[in-house]
């Protein structure tokens, strides 16, 4: 049996995931957490990464890896290849000044989507280069290239040059999806100067070999190698539910807009996304708030009334990317006695992030992507309550493949892929899916609807 590795470097953990390169079976896996917070030193990445390779047994039987990591982090470094500064991750939203700055620079935010494809916020490379240059003058001066979580981690196993994908290029905003080429004028715009970028390799391409001889794929965004690890069929919008809330579509043909980001995939073709700060988190917060778990969580929740009896968490935790309100801070609206249960809180909790992500899909619908079913994955998938609760907010049937870690699924099946040569990735075995139907509930997001544009320009 030939066995590939895929791995995901995300937000909160690594995990590594050892596969049967031609079916696709699930060999072993292990995982490491990372340390909280939105700056992070990519030493602790590495860390993590041999953690998770140790639990899972070690990695020197694999002919072939690839990594897929949290997009759009800024790693420095300087003439040696050393770190200069704990990256910045995408999460991370002190640029957010510089974002604007950048917008109003080029000629507004419709110039941008032109450019590259996306409107550049926070979480973009490009904005955090800006925000170096202006507040670390001498961490910028020592600066002499940048990439991105996966990049890095790539080119410490192969130990040679230092590559990254399409779908990654696409999250720097310095890179042009419809054009596969990179936009240094709009680099040294704002950074004063441009930087050495890592090369850009096609999807099944190699970026070298690591010490024992295993293939190392190009790698991607965790959105793309998401989307290659789900295996979705046309009219299937994906939504994880992670750290980050993602909803995403394979699409032919760039597609970006002012809100969705028009990135590519890990395929030859495009992945518009938008992309929301607040997912899993906001149930791990309410589960917080309540001292109980989040399965608990998921109890109460199914246990009170659609609505909550008109209780609205606008869940902006953490600021917010989509819309883009970076300052905005959580609000509950339309508290009263009979809604001041736990029950109600943690339905709430649920329905406040579920509409939140039903705006990013609808995001996606109004740019012509259609959705007829969509795909919930990540994390935040594992709860009951999100799940029977999913397809009352969508509008249209939930898939719920059975719960695996489909980042690294993807990186290790895009890993397969460089491995045989072939024209196409491999067709690993159908997943396992379930499917939730339930009737909508037009009322839930009509009244989050209200709540949100209440508070929406309110810090
Ligand atoms: N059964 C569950 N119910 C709700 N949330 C869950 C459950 N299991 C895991 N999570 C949450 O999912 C998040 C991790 O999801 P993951 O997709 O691995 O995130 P990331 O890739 O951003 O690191 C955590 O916030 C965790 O609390
Ligand atoms: O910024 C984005 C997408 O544009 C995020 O989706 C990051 O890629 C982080 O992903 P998770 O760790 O939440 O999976």
């Amino acid at each position: 049996m030939t066995l590939v590795a895929g791995i995901d470097s995300s937000t909160q953990s690594c995990k590594v995931v050892v596969r049967d390169a031609d079916t696709g079976a699930l060999v072993r896996s292990g995982r490491a957490v990372h340390p909280v917070g939105t700056e992070v030193d990519p030493a602790a990445w590495q860390q993590a990464l041999d953690t998770a390779i140790a639990d899972a047994g070690g990695l020197d039987d694999v002919a072939a890896l690839a990594v897929g990591a949290q997009q759009h982090g800024m790693v420095c470094l300087d003439e040696s290849g050393d770190v200069v500064r704990p990256a910045l991750l995408w999460n991370d939203t002190r640029s957010a000044a510089a974002a604007a700055d950048l917008v109003s620079e080029l000629g507004g935010p419709e110039a941008w989507v032109d450019a590259v494809g996306s409107v550049p916020v926070a979480s973009f490379t490009i904005t955090k280069l800006r925000w170096l240059a202006e507040h670390e003058p001498a961490n910028a001066a020592r600066t002499t290239a940048v990439c991105l979580p996966h990049d890095w981690l790539t080119q410490r196993l192969t130990g040679g040059d230092r590559h990254t994908d399409r779908s990654d290029a696409s999250g720097t905003g310095y890179w042009s999806p419809s054009s596969g080429s990179y936009r240094e004028d709009l680099l040294a715009q704002a950074f004063g100067r441009t930087l050495e970028l890592p090369r850009v390799l096609e999807p099944s391409a190699a970026a070298g070999h690591t010490a024992s001889g295993a293939l190392v794929a190009a790698g991607a965004g965790d959105n793309a190698a998401a989307a290659l690890g789900v295996q979705a069929e046309p009219g299937d919008v994906v939504v994880s539910i992670g750290t980050s809330g993602t909803a995403f579509a394979s699409s032919v043909k760039p597609a970006g807009s002012l809100v969705v980001n028009g990135f590519a995939d890990a395929q030859g073709r495009f992945l518009p996304l938008v992309c929301t700060l607040n997912a899993a988190r906001v149930l791990d917060a309410t589960a917080r708030m309540l001292r109980i778990g989040v399965d608990e969580l998921s109890s109460l929740a199914l246990s009170a009334p659609p609505g909550a009896g008109g209780l609205v968490l606008v869940p902006y935790l953490e600021g917010e990317r989509t819309p883009n309100r970076p300052d905005a801070s959580g609000t509950l609206h339309g508290l009263r006695l009979d809604t001041a249960t736990p029950a109600h809180l943690a339905r709430a909790a649920v329905e406040g992030l579920l509409c939140s992500l039903a705006d990013a899909v609808d995001a996606l619908v109004e740019l012509g992507i259609p959705a007829s079913r969509v795909v919930i994955v990540g994390g935040g998938a594992r709860s009951e309550a999100v799940r029977r609760i999913a397809p009352t907010v969508f509008g249209c049937p939930v898939v719920v493949p059975e719960p695996s870690e489909f980042v690294a699924d993807g990186a290790a099946r895009q890993a397969a892929w460089a491995l045989s040569g072939a024209i196409d990735p491999p067709q690993w075995s159908a997943l396992t899916s379930r499917c939730y139907e339930a009737l909508p509930v037009p009322s839930v997001r009509e009244r989050y609807t209200y709540a949100r544009e209440l508070v929406l320009d309110r810090p």
